[in-house]
């Protein structure tokens, strides 16, 4: 059958297509700003028909209908591989969960039967002359996911740009088992958090770390993306980008003449990532541009391919950092802000990596919810919260204060080097417990 006429005999409405879900099915909902609103609204619809449907995301960036349609959770059971701001409201609430994942395994649990599922809904473009569906900006782990589910329902939607590759960038119509003609609504939109003076003086040191040459990778987060702002307006030259998220920033320094890719050893020339999240000009950058090229995350975000391109640059945020090292970045004490995401992958990828360096950056404070100021350096993490980031693996913490690099160093001296970008109010007792911790020596300096 020629693959027009197989699209039409598939091609039926929302309602008709989310039919084929049954009490206790493991349905997934797809990643990012793929999510598809659509089919979430046609299965909320059928709440009172449906029990315990286990529902699986990736950082959704929007609380899903199905959730907000059952507060006791008796029909859906919602849970979420990276939390979005959503995501996080909604397990504020005690409506979402947290499945851990180091990102780059992603499409191993499918591969391996660890998460079956029933009912895979993603968005796509309209196929192409040759019967081809592009997943647009979320590569990530949709390809897995499809080849794993029992069935896949596809939303068309004409707003989603056709995402270059890499590789897995496409579904063949033969794939699919049913097609729901979608609104066209434009993709969400999710602007850059604004840069603070702080995220400026950060970036302004870690610029110092980035040669001619280097290949970047950006972390999520307010600070990142001033980095990249700041790149985009110096003179660095043959910038390259092996990174897991891009982010409208990216745009600006090639836009600017920051990135040619030319000094990089895999993927000369391309622009290098596994999913997309910003605003309208990264959605039209993106669209049919063939500098740019997106790859399943087990191959972005694997250590052994990260390394494989010298001189990688790693710029990660975190949420605090104790004194021994290690990095909290995905919770604040037992409530779960994030995930573990990919910072693990590239903090450990960009060690292998020849000339490499891994950067976990962080404002020295925070004011919480009574207007106190804290040191987000603390003596040891907040009881409950999640280490992202071992301390044997962990080596550069970048503050407004500077950078210490932890590699090879006693717990005292590692306590030093914190202490000394930590606020300059909070130190004293920083030393104090740190002392007490017996991880504080009488030459301890501190500058
Ligand atoms: C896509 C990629 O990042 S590529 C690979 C890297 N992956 C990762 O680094 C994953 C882990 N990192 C992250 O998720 C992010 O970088 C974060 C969470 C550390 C920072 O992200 P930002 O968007 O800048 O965080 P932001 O400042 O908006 O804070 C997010 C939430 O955490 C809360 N928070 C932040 N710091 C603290 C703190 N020290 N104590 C308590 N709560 C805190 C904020 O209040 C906010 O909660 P709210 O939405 O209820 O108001
Ligand atoms: C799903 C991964 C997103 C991140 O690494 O932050």
């Amino acid at each position: 059958m020629d693959y027009k006429s197989e699209y039409l005999r598939k091609l039926v409405t929302a309602d008709e297509a989310v039919k084929v879900v049954k009490s206790g099915d493991s349905v997934h909902y797809g990643e990012f700003v793929m999510v598809s609103h659509v089919l979430d609204a046609a299965l909320a619809k059928r709440k009172d028909e449906l029990e315990g449907v286990n529902i699986r995301t990736v950082t959704c960036p929007f609380p899903p209908q199905t959730v907000l349609n059952d507060p006791e959770r008796k029909h859906f059971i919602y849970n979420d591989w990276h939390f979005s701001g959503a995501s996080r409201k909604l397990h504020d609430k005690n409506l979402c969960n947290y499945s851990s994942l180091t990102y780059h395994e992603g499409p191993s649990f499918f591969e391996r039967g660890y998460v079956p599922v029933d009912v895979a809904m993603i968005k796509v473009t309209p196929p192409d002359q040759h019967g081809f569906v592009n997943l647009g900006t979320s590569n990530s782990i949709t390809h897995a996911l499809c080849d794993a589910a029992k069935v896949v329902i596809a939303e068309v939607n004409e707003s989603v740009p056709r995402c270059m590759g890499g590789s897995r960038e496409t579904l063949h119509v033969s794939e699919i088992d049913y097609f729901v003609q979608g609104d066209n609504k434009p993709l969400i939109q999710l602007p850059a958090t604004p840069i603070s003076e702080v995220d400026k003086t950060i970036a302004k040191i870690i610029l110092e770390q980035i040669n001619d040459g280097a290949c970047l990778q950006l972390g999520i987060g307010a600070m990142p993306n001033a980095v990249g702002a700041m790149i985009a307006q110096s003179d660095l030259k043959d910038l390259g980008v092996h990174t897991e998220m891009l982010v409208d920033s990216f745009v600006d320094m090639y836009e600017a003449g920051r990135i040619t890719g030319l000094r990089k050893q895999l993927d000369k020339g391309k622009m290098v990532y596994t999913f997309a999240m910003g605003t309208n000009k990264l959605y039209d950058f993106l669209n049919n541009n063939p500098v740019c090229a997106s790859y399943p995350v087990s191959y972005t975000n694997d250590p052994d391919t990260i390394c494989q391109n010298d001189n990688m640059i790693c710029i990660n945020n975190a949420i605090e950092v104790d004194l021994y090292g290690q990095v909290a970045s995905e919770s604040s004490g037992t409530r779960q802000i994030s995930g573990t995401g990919g910072q693990l992958d590239y903090i450990y990828g960009s060690y292998k990596s020849k000339g490499g360096k891994g950067l976990i950056c962080l404002t020295s404070t925070f004011v919480d919810k009574d207007g106190k100021l804290r040191s987000r350096i603390k003596p040891t993490l907040t009881p409950g919260a999640i280490v992202t980031v071992p301390r044997s693996i962990n080596y550069y913490v970048v503050t407004e204060y500077g950078m210490a690099m932890l590699k090879g160093k006693s717990t005292w001296q590692r306590a030093e080097a914190l202490i000394n970008i930590a606020h300059p109010d909070l130190r004293d007792e920083l030393i104090k417990e740190a002392d007490a911790n017996k991880i504080w020596i009488r030459s301890n300096k501190r500058s």
